[in-house]
C-alpha cells in the first residue's frame, strides 16, 4: 500500500504524526476487526474478547469471521464497527448528561455505526433522528436501525439545510462528515486512488457548508460533535477553528480514556493506526453559546378515534406493553411510537422525508395484524408471540429465503429465532411454511 506523498508531506507538522511508524503500519499491518454489542439484545458470544478501552460495548476479534453467515449478526445483536470511531461514546459520556431525555440529530448517519452507538446510550424517552442525504444510504441506515431494535429512532432522508426548519430543537448534533477518507486506507485501499489535495479542499468546503446549514437546529447550550476519518488538517483542526470563529462555539476538551495525551491536537482527538488499535479518526466537541429561536412543538394528549380500542386489543397480542405506547397509521401501515414523541414525529412527518419512525408493526386485516419485518427485530415485540427456534443451518436457510418445512410448528405467523433472537417472520400453513424474510435482505453469497 503506497500512501500518497502529498498526504505524508501535509501531515509532517501535525501533532502526533510519526512518518516512519505510520508508513510501516500501513504497509505491513492489517486493520483490526472490532464489533460493538447491542445492550438491548445481550449475547455472551464475545464476553471473552479483548475490550475496546474507550467503549463499554466494543470488542476486538482475533480474526475476521464471516458475519454474513452468523444469524446473530442479522438479528442485530452486534454491529461491526471500526474501534477508533467508538470514541464518540466516551466524548458523549463526558460532554452530555445521558441520564436526561435528549433530542439528538445524527446528521450524516449512514450506514449507522454512530447512530446504533448513540441509540445504545440514550434513555427510552430520548429521541434520535438519524439522517442521510443519499436515498440508498438512508435505506441501509433504516435497515441497520431496524436490526438494532429500539423504538425511539426516526430515520430521515434530507439535505442538512432542511434542518433549519427545526431551529433550536436538538440538544446534541453529531456531524460525522463526508471526508477524503484517508483514515480508512487500510480497510479500503481503493480509496487511495480517490485521494488528492484538491479533493481534501472540496471536502473541507462541503464540511463547512453542512455545519453551517445545520447549526441553527442546535439549541443554546447544546453540544456539537464533529468527526471525520481523514488525517488532513483542512478537514479537522481548520474546521474546528472555523466553527469557533464563525459561531463563537466553545471548544470542549474532555479528558482522554484509554489513549495518551499525545493524541490531543489543539483540543481535539486524533487517532493514528500506528499508535492505537484502530483506524484514522478525528473528533472534536463544542458547546453552543449563542441563542436560537426554538421551534414550537405542540404538546398534550393525542386525538383519539373510534377504532383505537379495537386496534389496541389486536396490538396487545403483539406488543410487550401496549398501554405504555401509542401508534399512528400511514398508508395502511401502523407505527408504534412513544406517546412523548407523538407531536415531534408528526412535525417531522410534515417537514421531512421519513424512512422510519418508531416500529412499523404492519397492516391490519379484518381481525389481526399482518406483522412487518421491523416488528420481528423490535425489542418491543411480545414474548407471547409464537416462536420457532432454528438450528444454525435452518437459520441460514431461512435468511437465504429458501423454502423450508417445520415439524410441529403452530399454524399462523411465527417468529423465526436463533438463540432466542428474532430474525423475521414465517407463516406456517397446513402443508408448507411461507418464508417472509425480506427479499432485499436475504443472504446471496454461497
Ligand atoms: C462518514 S459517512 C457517515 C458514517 C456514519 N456516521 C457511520 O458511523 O456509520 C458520511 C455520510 O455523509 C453523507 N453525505 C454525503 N454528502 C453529504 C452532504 N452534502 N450533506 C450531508 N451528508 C452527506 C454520506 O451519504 C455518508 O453516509
Amino acid at each position: 500500500m503506497k500512501i500518497p506523498q502529498a498526504l505524508i508531506d501535509s501531515l509532517k507538522e501535525v501533532k502526533g504524526f510519526n512518518e516512519s511508524t505510520f508508513i510501516n503500519t500501513h504497509e505491513n499491518e492489517e486493520a483490526p476487526t472490532s464489533i460493538r454489542v447491542n445492550p438491548f439484545k445481550k449475547i455472551d458470544k464475545f464476553n471473552d474478547a479483548e475490550a475496546v478501552i474507550w467503549s463499554e460495548f466494543g470488542k476486538y476479534l482475533p480474526n475476521r469471521p464471516s458475519f454474513t453467515f452468523d444469524p446473530l449478526f442479522h438479528a442485530g445483536t452486534y454491529y461491526v464497527q471500526e474501534a477508533s470511531s467508538m470514541y464518540l461514546e466516551h466524548i458523549l459520556k463526558k460532554t452530555v448528561d445521558l441520564s436526561q431525555d435528549l433530542k439528538v440529530l445524527d446528521l450524516c448517519a449512514a450506514p449507522g455505526g454512530k447512530s446504533t452507538l448513540i441509540a445504545s446510550l440514550l434513555t427510552e424517552d430520548s429521541l434520535l433522528v438519524s439522517n442521510d442525504v443519499i436515498k440508498t444510504r438512508a435505506n441501509i441506515l433504516s435497515d441497520n436501525l431496524t436490526k438494532w431494535g429500539t423504538m425511539n429512532t426516526v430515520v430521515t432522508n434530507n439535505d442538512p439545510k432542511d434542518f433549519m426548519r427545526l431551529s433550536g430543537f436538538f440538544d446534541v448534533l453529531v456531524i460525522d462528515a463526508p471526508c477524503s477518507g484517508s483514515g480508512l486506507f487500510r480497510k479500503d485501499p481503493e480509496a487511495i486512488k480517490e485521494w488528492s489535495p484538491e479533493n481534501v479542499t472540496l471536502c473541507s468546503l462541503r464540511q463547512k457548508r453542512i455545519i453551517g446549514d445545520a447549526w441553527s437546529c442546535l439549541r443554546q447550550g447544546g453540544i456539537l460533535i464533529y468527526s471525520t476519518c481523514s488525517y488532513s488538517k483542512a478537514e479537522n483542526e481548520e474546521i474546528v477553528d472555523w466553527i469557533e470563529d464563525t459561531f463563537g462555539a466553545e471548544h470542549l476538551c474532555p479528558e482522554t480514556k484509554g489513549i495518551g495525551n499525545e493524541v490531543i491536537s489543539e483540543n481535539s482527538y486524533r487517532f493514528y493506526p500506528d499508535q492505537i488499535k484502530g483506524e484514522g479518526f478525528f473528533i472534536a466537541a463544542f458547546q453552543k453559546k449563542s441563542s436560537e429561536k426554538e421551534v414550537f412543538i405542540r404538546s398534550g394528549k393525542p386525538i383519539k378515534n373510534n377504532n383505537r380500542r379495537t386496534e389496541r386489543e389486536i396490538f396487545r397480542n403483539w406488543i410487550e406493553d401496549i398501554d405504555k405506547h401509542t401508534w399512528f397509521e400511514k398508508n395502511d401501515d401502523y407505527f408504534l411510537i412513544n406517546p412523548i414523541h407523538e407531536h415531534t414525529i408528526s412535525l417531522l412527518q410534515s417537514n421531512f422525508y421519513l424512512r422510519k419512525a418508531g416500529v412499523r408493526m404492519g397492516k391490519l386485516s379484518s381481525k389481526d395484524l399482518i406483522p412487518d419485518h421491523e416488528l420481528a427485530l423490535s425489542v418491543e415485540l411480545s414474548r407471547k408471540v409464537s416462536r420457532v427456534e432454528l438450528s444454525l443451518n435452518e437459520a441460514i436457510s431461512y435468511l437465504r429465503r429458501d423454502e423450508f418445512s417445520l415439524e410441529e410448528a403452530v399454524k399462523g405467523w411465527s417468529l423465526m429465532t436463533f438463540q432466542d433472537f428474532g430474525l423475521g417472520w414465517a407463516k406456517v400453513l397446513a402443508n408448507r411454511v411461507n418464508n417472509y424474510y425480506p427479499k432485499e435482505l436475504r443472504i446471496l453469497s454461497k
